[in-house]
């Protein structure tokens, strides 16, 4: 069953009060997700990935098009708070830069405090609440007392993208969005931030979205794969078919690329 559906999702941004310049950011995306599927979303620069991850995210509203979260349209049939909490305990974000996800004049842990009050069956004490921390926190690898009470500044851009992880284990979303997670770590964390998302994948069922300029690792890690260029997807398949049998001229040159990032993943 489909758990995210994606149809003819357009952005069209307008810049300048007088001469409206309007930038198609996004133009007519349509794609699904399935339970337990990872899907990468691979392209350049400006090619949409984030426009579209936003959307999906209900960060920013689409111009036209329709998005599908277990069958409800995500901004038409969410109205109230209580399904927007409900939506935001469901889909979670892992964005590129950790340190944006952080603020600096609270201790890190205060993310997997914020996560605890989303949970629909909290722990019954603030004791309970710490111990779930903490096994969230051994479940990425990291020793709670390397982290706890520490502010951003304080630990490194792995542990920042653990703990998001972390996040994530705590809430069990059901669709994890995951915009370049690894693009501000050393390639050994780098490794490990992948191997967490395979793990709640296979763990508790979550689906992903992968969105990576990397078409050498989105190969590795999808189920799916989704090439955009100028807001368009231009290519899509099972990685095998879009790296072994590209059609799309961008794809052919992106793959030209590959043996290149295949050594670099042997470094992992
Ligand atoms: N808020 C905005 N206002 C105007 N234009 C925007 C806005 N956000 C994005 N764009 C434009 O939309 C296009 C797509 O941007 P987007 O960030 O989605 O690309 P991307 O593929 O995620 O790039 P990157 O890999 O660098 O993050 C770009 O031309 C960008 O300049």
């Amino acid at each position: 069953m489909s758990r995210l559906v994606v149809k003819n999702l357009t952005k069209i941004f307008s810049l300048g009060f007088f001469s409206k310049r309007r930038i198609e950011a996004v133009k007519n995306v349509s794609f699904e997700v399935k339970e337990k599927e990872i899907v990468s979303l691979v392209g350049e620069s400006g090619s949409g990935k984030t426009t579209t991850a936003k959307m999906i995210l209900r960060l920013l509203p689409p111009t036209s098009g329709e998005i599908y979260f277990e069958g409800k349209d995500i901004w038409k049939d969410i109205k109230d708070r209580e399904s927007l909490v409900e939506f935001r305990r469901k889909v979670h974000a892992v964005f590129q830069d950790p340190f944006a996800s952080y603020n600096p004049f609270y201790p890190v842990e205060r993310t997997l405090w914020q996560a605890i009050s989303l949970l629909e069956n909290k722990p019954s004490n603030k004791k309970e609440a710490l111990e779930l921390i903490k096994e969230s926190l051994f479940r990425v690898g990291i020793d709670p007392k390397d982290v706890l009470g520490k502010y951003p500044h304080q630990i490194s851009g792995g542990q920042k993208q653990r703990i998001m992880i972390a996040r994530c284990w705590i809430l069990r979303p059901l669709l994890i969005v995951a915009d370049e997670p690894t693009s501000m770590i050393d390639a050994s964390s780098r490794g490990g931030i992948i191997k967490l998302l395979e793990e709640l994948r296979e763990e508790q069922g979550t689906s992903i979205i992968f969105i990576t300029h990397d078409l050498g690792l989105a190969y590795y890690v999808s189920d799916n794969i989704f090439v955009m260029k100028n807001g368009e997807i231009v290519e899509r398949g099972h990685p095998d078919k879009v790296v072994l049998e590209p059609t799309h001229e961008y794809t052919k040159l992106l793959v030209g690329s590959i043996p290149k990032l295949y050594r670099k993943l042997e470094d992992l």
